[in-house]
């Protein structure tokens, strides 16, 4: 027996090797007696819980034992826990494992799990066991970034930037990344304040903009909107550390000039065509819904529809 399965080590893989299960199982003892040293570690099985797809998921965290538990003896337990998972007919296995007990992700790998995604304090790692080719779904394919077009319909000024750091120095809108569980027009609204200073409030969505494989996105696709903002402060005090420059621009300048991304000209002419025809012609309007399934909340954008088509049941 290899010197790193020895005492407890020894018994806490014995354990994992013979009852891997799922659901509510057994504590560890090694020997009937529930005294601290049969039961050294105060730990539990490796466990998984059964998903609603037939997969297993497993969190290391919830093991007590893990501290003290090596990687050889890990993979030993692993294996058989997936040997005894794969005889079961599960799909899957998801491995959730806390960044301080990363010493476990190589051990998993050379079983055949592979990244998932990985949190700021943790990893996921998958194992397809299914026939076929692996059905999991991937994890985030895009970023999102959100820009405010800050219009001001009494001046027919509208507020631009210049980013910092960037390779030419053109006009934009201001507007950065949306966080993690923030609505559009939020992200909109705070990234204007935090560029600009100025204070502005949601109108509605103007375009939407994919790219693949986009050099800020980590080689992920980046997802860009620019939502339409009207502002209630005027007065600009930009952020030095972002931007270069910051002004409220007549928007017929902002249509006409060069020195601007193809994006911010496209979505100038949007606006002007908006402020002449009515904005109800550019504008997708947000409203928010109630999900089905889940019993929480969502944001729907599109163009307005007539309350008498929210309601109605035929097409007379
Ligand atoms: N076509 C257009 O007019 C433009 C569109 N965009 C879109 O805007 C979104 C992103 O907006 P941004 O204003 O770039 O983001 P942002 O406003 O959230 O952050 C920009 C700031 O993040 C920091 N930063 C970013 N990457 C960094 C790194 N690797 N190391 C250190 N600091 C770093 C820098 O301080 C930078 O000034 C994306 O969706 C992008 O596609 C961005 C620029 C131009
Ligand atoms: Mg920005």
């Amino acid at each position: 027996m290899p010197p790193l399965l020895r005492g407890s080590y020894r018994r806490v893989v014995l354990a994992l090797a013979r009852r891997v299960v799922l659901g509510a199982g057994p504590r560890w003892s090694a020997g009937g007696s529930s005294c601290a040293r049969d039961s050294p570690l105060g730990a539990e099985e490796l466990r998984g819980e059964l998903d609603r797809f037939g997969g297993v998921s497993v969190r290391l965290g919830r093991l007590d034992a893990l501290d003290r538990l090596d990687p050889v003896a890990f993979q030993r337990a692993l294996q058989a826990a997936v040997q005894k998972w794969r005889s079961e007919g599960r799909v899957a296995v998801w491995l959730h494992i806390p960044i301080l007990q990363s010493r476990f992700i190589a051990p998993a790998a050379s079983l055949g799990f592979c990244f998932h995604h990985t949190e700021s304090d943790s990893s996921m790692l998958s194992l397809w066991l299914g026939d076929g080719p692996s059905r999991l779904p991937g994890y985030a394919t895009h970023q999102v970034g959100v820009a405010g077009a800050v219009f001001d319909e009494n001046t027919r000024k509208i507020l631009v930037v210049q980013d910092r750091n960037k390779l030419k120095n053109m006009w934009k809108f201001p507007g950065g990344l949306s966080e993690p569980g923030e609505d559009i027009g939020d992200t909109a609204v705070r990234e204007v304040f935090e560029e600009t200073g100025i204070k502005s409030e949601f109108r509605s969505l103007l375009s939407i903009r994919q790219q693949h494989t986009h050099p800020g996105a980590f080689g992920k696709s980046d997802m860009y909107i620019i939502c339409r903002l009207k502002p209630y402060s005027f007065t600009i005090n930009f952020c030095q550390r972002e931007c270069l420059k910051c002004e409220w621009m007549n928007l017929s300048d902002l249509v006409k000039t060069k020195n601007t991304t193809p994006i911010t000209s496209r979505v100038a002419r949007l606006l002007l065509y908006g402020y002449k025809e009515g904005f109800d012609k550019i504008d997708l309007t947000m409203e928010e819904l109630p999900a089905v399934y889940t019993g929480l909340f969502y944001k729907l954008y599109h163009k307005k529809l007539p309350d008498n088509y929210k309601t109605m049941t035929g097409m007379d």
